[in-house]
This record gives C-alpha cells, sequence and structure tokens, in this order.
C-alpha cells in the first residue's frame, strides 16, 4: 500500500475534546439555539430535480461572510448570544480566529450530511474549522481520499472537533443516518471565509 512508503496509515489534522462543554451547559445550550436560531429547509438541485436537504440549517456572520454551500449562496443573518458564546470559546481553544458559522440541526437519525470537504475557495487552503456537538450524539466519518482509510468519531453532546491543515484537501466526511435515532442534534462549525 502507498503509505506504508511513508510510515503508516494516514491519520486525519483533526484536534477531539470530546469533553469540552459541561453536559448542562451543552443541553441548555441546544435548547437555547432551537429558539434564537432562523432555521430554514434548503432545497438543492438534482438530476433527480430539487430536492430538500435531510436537515435544517442556519447561517451566521460578519456582515461580508458571503459562503456558496453546495450551490447555495449563504447570507449571513447577525450573531445571536448562544452562538457568539460558543464562538469566543472556540477561539480561545483554537487560537483561531472565525466570522462566520454554519448550523445543522439533525431532527433525527433520519437527517444527515452526505460525504463532502469544505473546500470552497473562500476559506482557504488549509481551513480551521471547529465543529460543536449538541444533543444527540451521531457518528462522524473521515475517508481519505486517496487510500480509503477511515476514521470514526462518536460526535457526543459537548464535544469540540477541529479539523485543520491538510483535512479538507486529503479527506472527506460525512454524519450517515442513525437507523431508530429520535433524539435531537445541532452542529455548529465555524469558520473564517474570505469577506467579500
Ligand atoms: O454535523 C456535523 O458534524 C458535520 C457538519 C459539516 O460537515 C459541515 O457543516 O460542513
Ligand atoms: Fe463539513
Amino acid at each position: 500500500m502507498i503509505e506504508d512508503m511513508f510510515g503508516g496509515a494516514p491519520e486525519p489534522a483533526v484536534d477531539w475534546y470530546p469533553r469540552w462543554l459541561k453536559p448542562e451547559d451543552a443541553a441548555r445550550a441546544l435548547l437555547n439555539l432551537v429558539d434564537e436560531v432562523a432555521w430554514k429547509q434548503d432545497t438543492i438541485g438534482t438530476p433527480g430535480g430539487i430536492k430538500r436537504l435531510p436537515r435544517l440549517t442556519g447561517w451566521q456572520g460578519d456582515p461580508g461572510a458571503v459562503y456558496v454551500y453546495s450551490g447555495i449562496r449563504n447570507e449571513p443573518l447577525e450573531w445571536t448570544p448562544t452562538v457568539l458564546e460558543l464562538k469566543a470559546a472556540a477561539e480561545a481553544v483554537t487560537s483561531a480566529i472565525f466570522n462566520s458559522v454554519l448550523l445543522n440541526r439533525y431532527r433525527s437519525g433520519d437527517d444527515s450530511m452526505g460525504w463532502h470537504a469544505d473546500r470552497e475557495p473562500e476559506l482557504g487552503e488549509e481551513p480551521v474549522i471547529a465543529s460543536v456537538s449538541l444533543g444527540a450524539a451521531r457518528r462522524f466519518d473521515l475517508r481519505h481520499n486517496a487510500t480509503g482509510a477511515m476514521r470514526s468519531f462518536q460526535l457526543t453532546s459537548g464535544s469540540l472537533l477541529v479539523m485543520r491543515g491538510r483535512t479538507q484537501a486529503e479527506w472527506r466526511h460525512r454524519v450517515p443516518k442513525a437507523p431508530g435515532l429520535v433524539g435531537e442534534r445541532i452542529n455548529l462549525t465555524f469558520r473564517f471565509v474570505t469577506p467579500r
């Protein structure tokens, strides 16, 4: 196998903080976000017609932090209080600065996100993306493009997964469906996008 010539299996450049928030703080943040975020049902054009995304989304950020995601032009809404608190905490631990966040609300195990990398040009070459999880735990898979190697994390409530370096360039990630799961989950991915 190719990676053996370079000394072992590939590993994604991630930092993993499974107990980043106290459980009660994570539970409170989830309830606040359900109310304070302007959740939208986005659609995406596919060869088979227009489809609803299997999750609700929200987008907040500084003015000018416009972001095109899966062909959707996202104008950021104003930051809301709970999101700003989490942003400050994520900036403190990563030593990065974020000017926007994509929020994903998985209403149950039927909601999901397919394989993708966050590689839009406005994110730059080696983006730092801080992913905060609240509520029902969901599996997060990373798959190495060149070798197919898989790494999985159980994204529990209050956890923080920081993706950095070549993670977006060399890996894809997804949140697969979780059959039978009734609990709701909210995920926030803090990013820095080049303002325009
Ligand atoms: O919900 C998650 O954990 C992943 C979210 C994600 O990949 C994204 O927002 O780009
Ligand atoms: Fe992503």
